[in-house]
């Protein structure tokens, strides 16, 4: 199964950083997603209650990064990871996470990774 469900350019903000002064301010992170999930079976239904809803996900990151604070830009894909495999049953996903701004003179900086086994 390939099909796939994405989020591209989700703002997260969160208190991330190594640095004494990232410790007193929230900074934007950016999400681009793809998560493996049937596409067919909700298809068939025409109803959200089947499918993997990416309202509820986006709403759901949101508010991990409200609630919790990290050094690294590597903990928290982690962190991401995890949630949407435990919460939300995804088998698979690739996960850019970039902090835009965190390097002068670069756009943006920080990690891809991929978590579970491919459907
Ligand atoms: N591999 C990483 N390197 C660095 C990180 C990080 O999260 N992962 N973070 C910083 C600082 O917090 C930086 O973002 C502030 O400009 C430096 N290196």
């Amino acid at each position: 199964m390939s099909d796939r469900v994405f989020i591209r350019g989700l703002r997260v903000d969160t208190v991330i950083g190594v640095y004494g002064w990232e410790r007193t301010v929230r900074q934007t992170l950016v999400l681009d997603l793809e998560l493996a999930a049937d596409i067919a079976g909700p298809a068939a239904t025409d109803d959200v209650a089947g499918a993997l809803d990416y309202d509820a996900v986006c709403q759901r990151l949101r508010r991990y990064g409200a609630e919790n604070q990290w050094q690294l830009v590597e903990t928290f894909a982690e962190g991401v990871a995890t949630l949407l495999r435990e919460e939300f049953a995804v088998p698979w996903l690739r996960l850019r996470l970039a902090k835009p701004g965190a390097v002068a003179e670069v756009e943006d900086v920080g990690v891809l990774i991929e978590r579970g086994a491919r459907p």
